[in-house]
């Protein structure tokens, strides 16, 4: 199927209720599934150019297929949870994670997922979850990653598509800026460039930014 069908379907499905993704992950519409890591990731947590603690917890908001969770756990060394909504993403998640792994995965609606003080995260991931939410709701994610993550902790963000359309979505238009006003001021950007290394479908369309909350 061409990626522009894929996108007006998914796009039908689509609606402020966030459960209609189950429906896109039964219909098979995930164009963005890559079936692996994209190198940003890999580039980010293996470079050196953060200081990772030895121990830490990190979390992967709508993780799809939960590769991002899998790479970083075991990358890391750390217990990683990943969640989405859709009941049919986290049994494939936790397929692809299988046994033994520090990650694990569980169905849970962002906007409403919360953690005691003790169990906030060293470092949250998110790769096209932004832009798979509507823009009006990206002032909750940002009060959502502020509650989720420790003071000290890392936010890395992997912006793309960056050449989406204005008022259509998903994907809905993204800047690097855009997750600013979301965040509040409570934060430093550590890295904000283009990555390094992109893969081949991704060259020229994405950007990484890394934020630290103080
Ligand atoms: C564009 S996909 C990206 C999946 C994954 N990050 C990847 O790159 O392969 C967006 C994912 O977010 C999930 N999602 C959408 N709204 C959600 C919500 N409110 N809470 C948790 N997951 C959600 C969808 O089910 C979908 O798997």
């Amino acid at each position: 199927m061409a990626a522009s069908n894929v996108s007006e379907k998914l796009r039908a499905i689509i609606t402020d209720d966030p459960y209609t993704w189950d429906e896109a992950w039964k219909q098979n519409l995930t164009s963005w599934d890559a079936g692996d890591i994209q190198p940003p990731l890999r580039e980010i947590v293996q470079s050196g150019e953060i200081a990772f603690p030895k121990t830490g917890r990190a979390f992967v908001p709508g993780c799809g297929s939960g590769y991002d969770a899998k790479f970083i756990s075991s990358e890391l060394g750390w217990d990683t949870l990943a969640i989405d909504i859709s009941t049919i993403a986290v049994q494939n998640a936790a397929k692809n994670i299988g046994p033994g792994s520090l990650a694990r995965v569980e169905v849970h609606d962002f906007f409403s997922f919360a953690v005691p003080e003790s169990e906030k995260f060293d470092l949250i991931y998110d790769y096209t979850f932004f832009v798979a939410i509507p823009p009006s709701r990206r002032p909750e994610w940002g009060s959502q990653m502020n509650a989720l993550i420790k003071r000290g902790g890392y936010l890395i963000t992997l912006v793309f598509p960056l050449d989406t359309e204005t008022d259509v979505g998903p994907p809905w238009f993204v800047r690097p800026e855009h997750y600013l006003a979301p965040l509040g001021g409570d934060w430093e950007k550590v890295v904000d460039r283009v990555p390094a290394v992109s893969s081949s479908s991704h060259v020229g369309r994405e950007h990484l930014v890394v934020w630290k909350k103080l």
